[in-house]
């Protein structure tokens, strides 16, 4: 197997084969293909924009007509995976838009890291899911104290409880939010469990956004007594900085799912396949 890293600051696996890419100036992507290949390529990007997809589709079209036999993608954050039913009419179903046109392309494997639900692979044909249990692992052995791992709502329950089980049965605390549906205003941050004193308290999550669920939860936390806060977040978003967060949290946690970053306070743990 070779590979065709598309963003040189992202190649989690080998050395990639040579090619070169540019947009033409009036915003369409480019690519060629340098080296004569293998028959097997896997793709690896991070889709933050429709021009990234795009570079992944020609890409695609070209490792094709090369004669690739076996290609597949590695795209660890699975785009608009959030928006994965339809709240309010009118609302399109984005999460089936692309995967609807990475179907398209009969990919052998497509591998993406800790999908926000079952839904994204769901709707891939031939997806392989890397769960989030490696990347947890290794965030908690730099994490001292008295740990116990924070669901931050009813949709991490799930995953929280398999992570904890993985790791040999660590304890497991749920907590709740009210989110408006139409605003996005985040309230009523719950923490079910008395007293946390002495605790390390570590959220675990798929995405931190804007990191509002994470400030509020914090709070929450610090309100029951909790002796130390962690946050690990497989995909790093962080759309409003870090400033409040890393001042909220002892530590901040993530993987370069969606960007590298080099911001004091957040470690970062590289995301394999
Ligand atoms: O509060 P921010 O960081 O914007 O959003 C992140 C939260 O929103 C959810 O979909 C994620 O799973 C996470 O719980």
């Amino acid at each position: 197997m070779k590979y065709l890293h598309l963003d040189p600051s992202f190649s989690p696996f080998d050395s990639s084969i040579a090619f070169e890419a540019f947009t033409f100036n009036g915003g369409e992507p480019h690519i060629k293909i340098l080296e004569p290949i293998s028959d097997q390529i896997t793709i690896t990007h991070r889709i933050n924009s429709f021009e990234d997809l795009g570079f992944i589709l020609v890409a695609t079209d070209a490792l094709k007509r090369m004669g690739v036999k076996v290609i597949k993608l590695f795209i660890p954050y699975f785009p608009a995976a959030r928006q994965d039913r339809v709240m309010v009419a009118g609302e399109p179903l984005s999460v089936k838009v692309y995967a609807d046109i990475i179907n398209a392309q009969q990919y052998n494997e497509v591998i993406i890291f800790d999908p926000h639900s079952e839904v994204t692979p769901a709707l891939l044909n031939n997806v392989s899911v890397v769960n989030n249990y490696a990347f947890v692992k290794k965030c908690l052995e730099t994490i001292e104290g008295d740990v116990v791992l924070i669901a931050p709502d009813g949709g991490a329950l799930k995953k929280i409880y398999k992570v904890a089980e993985y790791l040999g049965g660590i304890e497991v605390v749920e907590c709740s939010k009210k989110r408006d549906v139409r605003t996005g205003q985040l309230s009523g941050f719950r923490v079910y469990e008395e007293d946390l004193s002495g605790k390390h308290c570590v959220i675990v999550d798929d995405i931190c956004d804007g990191g509002g669920t994470f400030l509020g939860l914090a709070q929450a936390l610090k309100d029951k007594n909790a002796a130390k806060l962690s946050l690990v977040v497989s995909h790093g978003i962080f759309s409003k900085g870090f400033k409040e967060l890393t001042t909220a949290f002892d530590q901040v946690f993530t993987t370069n799912s969606v960007r590298n970053l080099q911001e004091e306070g957040v470690v970062q743990i590289e995301v394999v396949g």
